[in-house]
């Protein structure tokens, strides 16, 4: 029996998706650079493949060992203003070396592909939810990498067979209720994530970057979704691929938006720190509303999100941070005492 092949299963969100598939009692091998990731995020017993996902002979060599089938993709560069500083880098990083992936997955016989994409490839204008039917006109180079490779895996899901699942995350936020991983980088720039760390006095201050949106308190409204409520959804459309369900394109999102604001009151109330708050100038392409229209994920994978809660997520998040302050232990770290 194979192995499921789990690139990027060293970062935030790939090694809550290692654990959710080990949980279930699925095998499974990480592919990770560690440029983001982080091998103590990872349990002893899952195999680490440092290497790259655009190096075709080290993914040859890893799918052939392992005998893979499967495969689900977070591997990636993810900060929207690096990648307008250097949109090279992100062409090269999620375009390109997806790319050689999905090359070397096809010359291997994977079967079935799921890969993460974003809400940014789409253009939101306005504050309806954003259907998978809305322009596609990503406002970043992160957005246009990511889209790039969405329609190279149609293309070849296409004429290979492939069964290939995209999953457009919105704001990916919380931490395992367990607490056996989380958002692992301190210079982190998610809301959540500064937000805690600056409860934890580790910023000296959270600013609003921009408190002029067209919204109902001026600042920046986004879909925040629980992270263990995403690799749910990935792990249901694995499910859909196996039973024979079609390739398929959804929203990740609960379908409701929660402003900058209210994420920095819930997170002074749940740590009972009064930080630091300033305004700031609008950061650069910003959109003031992304709220997911995800009925088609919740209809056809019948997903039933379980995190669904501003104060849930901001509160395993914050229990994380804790957690990194204190130290994290590796998988081979020896027991006190
Ligand atoms: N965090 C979010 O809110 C969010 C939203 C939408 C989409 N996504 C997507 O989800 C995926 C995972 O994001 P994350 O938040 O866990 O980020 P992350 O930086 O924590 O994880 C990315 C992982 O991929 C690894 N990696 C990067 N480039 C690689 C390469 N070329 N070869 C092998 N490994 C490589 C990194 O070391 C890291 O472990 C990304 O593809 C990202 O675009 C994230
Ligand atoms: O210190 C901060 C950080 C963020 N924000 C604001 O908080 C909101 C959320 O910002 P994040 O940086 O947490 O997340 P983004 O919405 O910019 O982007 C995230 O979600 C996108 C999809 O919606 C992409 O997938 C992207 O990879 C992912 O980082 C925005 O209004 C932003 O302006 C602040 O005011 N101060």
């Amino acid at each position: 029996m194979g192995r499921i092949l789990v690139t990027g299963g060293a970062g935030y969100i790939g090694s809550h998706m290692v654990l959710r598939l080990r949980d279930a009692g699925e095998a499974v091998v990480v592919l990770d650079d560690l440029s983001t990731g982080d091998a103590r995020l990872l349990p002893g017993d899952v195999p680490l493949i440092r290497g790259d996902v655009g190096d075709t002979a080290c993914v040859a060599a890893c799918l052939k060992e392992h005998d893979v089938s499967e495969a689900l993709h977070f591997a990636g560069s993810i900060i929207v203003p690096e990648s307008v500083a250097d949109p090279l880098k992100y062409y090269r990083n999620n375009t390109c070396a997806s790319r050689n992936l999905i090359e070397a997955c096809i010359a291997h016989g994977v079967e079935r592909f799921i890969f993460s994409s974003t809400a940014a490839v789409y253009g939101v204008e306005g504050d309806a939810p954003v259907s998978e039917d809305a322009p596609l006109a990503p406002p970043s180079p992160y957005g246009a990498s990511k889209l790039m490779t969405e329609r190279m895996l149609a293309d070849v899901a296409a004429s290979a067979g492939l069964r290939a699942g995209v999953l457009r995350y919105f704001n990916v936020a919380g931490a395992d209720p367990d607490l056996r991983t989380g958002h692992c980088k301190p210079d982190a720039t998610h809301l959540i994530k500064v937000a805690c760390q600056a409860a934890l006095g580790q910023r000296d201050r959270v600013e609003i970057f921009g408190a002029d949106y067209p919204t109902p308190d001026g600042t920046g409204v986004r879909d925040y979704v629980h992270v263990s409520d995403l690799v749910d959804a990935h792990a249901l459309l694995l499910d859909h691929f196996r039973a024979g369900g079609e390739s398929v394109t959804l929203n990740c999102g609960y379908g409701r938006g929660a402003s900058v604001r209210e994420v920095i009151a819930e997170t002074k109330r749940l740590s009972g720190i009064d930080f630091k708050v300033t305004q700031a100038p609008r950061r650069p392409g910003d959109a003031a509303s992304v709220v997911a229209d995800s009925r088609r994920l919740r209809e056809l994978l019948d997903w039933q999100p379980r995190h669904d809660d501003l104060a849930v997520m901001i509160g395993s998040a914050y229990r994380w941070e804790c957690r990194l302050r204190d130290g994290l232990p590796g998988p081979e770290a020896a027991p006190a005492g």
